[in-house]
């Protein structure tokens, strides 16, 4: 198959607003990636979706409220592909992540709104969405998803490297010396220390580590929280951004301070005992928490491997997400796999997302033969 140039578009579990990025790829080999650019959510939209993924599990997919905050999210998507346009040539495809409101696979659940035929219409692209589906209905986890993308892009690197994915959520990819996969969530990201900083400051997050950098951590508090059985539990593994919410109840008596340095304590340690085949020689860092000082100088000491932002790779670790999906999108297209037994603990290496066409007579070549 052609190479095909796609804008990935990923909205993610802190909720601050959507990362678009191009990355141009065959679905195996990454031709290149980049740029990017993001979009805040209004902090009103925010609020609001906030709410909603307090409530999703009893939310009907009719709420009027849900319909809403879906469209709305969908046409900040649908500005971040226009603004991206204009600074490439030509656009194939739309790989479209939306807004995970729940996630139980568990309870073969995960759900993301986002509304695939409006953003194909107003763009005019093909839309590949719903990438989790698949995986969670054949009994996989449904995440994470970027370990792909990750060993694409590490592909010819040599020895076992990590790539930390610190948002919402934190995730992890272990290639390791033989190029074999391992992936799986580690545990909280930056959202109960987002919600923290919120409540004490009003701010989205706890800028610059400010908080947590004059805090102390209570271990009293602290080691409670990580006797939850997830940490022992082997991957695959994948939370909710809502899973450790209770964290947020456990440390409601501390200072501003202590509260979020001991919310940042958890982060790492729950990184620190993920359970891995293998010890990498590095550990790269993408996401927004690469940005949060006190969180990276608490990883460096804690882990026993250097710990680097992914720029150090030549790679932009605000993008990644979103490029990802660009890639996954283009492996849609070619039925490639997108999960794997030591992905997402899927059976088998499976393929999943839908392709949405919602304006174009006819269908480019590509499209059509598949
Ligand atoms: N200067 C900063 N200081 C502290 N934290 C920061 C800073 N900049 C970004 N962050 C953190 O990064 C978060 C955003 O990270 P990111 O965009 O990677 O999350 P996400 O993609 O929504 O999450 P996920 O990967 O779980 O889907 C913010 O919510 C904030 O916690
Ligand atoms: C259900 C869901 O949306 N999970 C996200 C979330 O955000 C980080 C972590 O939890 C990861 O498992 C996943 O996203 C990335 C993009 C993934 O699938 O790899």
């Amino acid at each position: 198959m052609r190479c095909l140039t796609a804008i990935g578009l990923m909205s993610g579990t802190s909720l601050d607003g959507v990362d678009a990025a191009l990355v141009r790829t065959d679905g195996e080999k990454i031709v290149s990636h980049g740029p990017g650019l993001s979009l805040e959510y209004s902090p009103e939209l925010r609020n609001r979706a906030r709410d909603l993924l307090s409530r999703a599990a009893t939310t009907s997919p009719d709420d009027p409220e849900l319909r809403a905050i879906e469209r709305d999210i969908t046409l900040r998507h649908i500005e971040a592909v226009e603004l991206l346009r204009r600074q490439t040539d030509t656009i194939d495809l739309i790989g479209f992540h939306g807004q995970t409101i729940l996630h139980a696979p568990e309870r073969q659940l995960t759900w993301q709104i986002g509304d695939a035929a409006l953003l194909s219409r107003e763009t005019g692209l093909p839309v590949i969405h719903d990438f989790r589906s698949a995986d969670v209905a054949a009994g996989g986890e449904g995440a994470p998803l970027a370990p792909w993308y990750h060993a694409a892009l590490l592909h010819g690197h040599e020895g076992s490297v990590a790539i930390l994915n610190i948002g919402g959520v934190a995730n992890v990819t272990l290639v390791d010396a033989g190029g074999d996969i391992h992936a799986c969530d580690t545990g909280p990201g930056n959202a109960l220390l987002d919600d923290w900083a919120f409540l004490h400051t009003g701010t989205a997050c706890d800028i610059d580590g400010a908080l947590a950098r004059s805090g102390m951590v209570h271990t009293d508090i602290l080691e409670p929280l990580l006797a939850d059985p997830y940490f022992s539990r082997p991957a695959p593994k994948s939370l909710d951004r809502l899973t450790f919410h209770r964290a947020m109840n456990a440390v409601k008596t501390l200072s501003p301070e202590d509260g979020a340095a001991t919310l940042v304590a958890f982060t790492v340690e729950a990184i620190r005992r993920t359970p891995l085949p293998c010890q990498p020689a590095a550990w790269y860092v993408c996401g927004g928490g690469r940005r949060n000082p006190v969180l990276m100088e608490q990883l460096k000491y804690a882990l026993p491997a250097p710990v680097l932002s992914v720029e150090k790779l030549g790679w932009n670790g605000d993008d990644l997400e979103a490029e990802c999906f660009g890639f996954l999108a283009v492996r849609t297209l070619r039925k490639l796999p997108l999960s794997a037994p030591t992905i997402t603990g899927a059976p088998t290496a499976l393929t999943g997302g839908r392709l949405t066409c919602a304006s174009l007579s006819p269908l480019p070549e590509w499209l059509a033969v598949r």
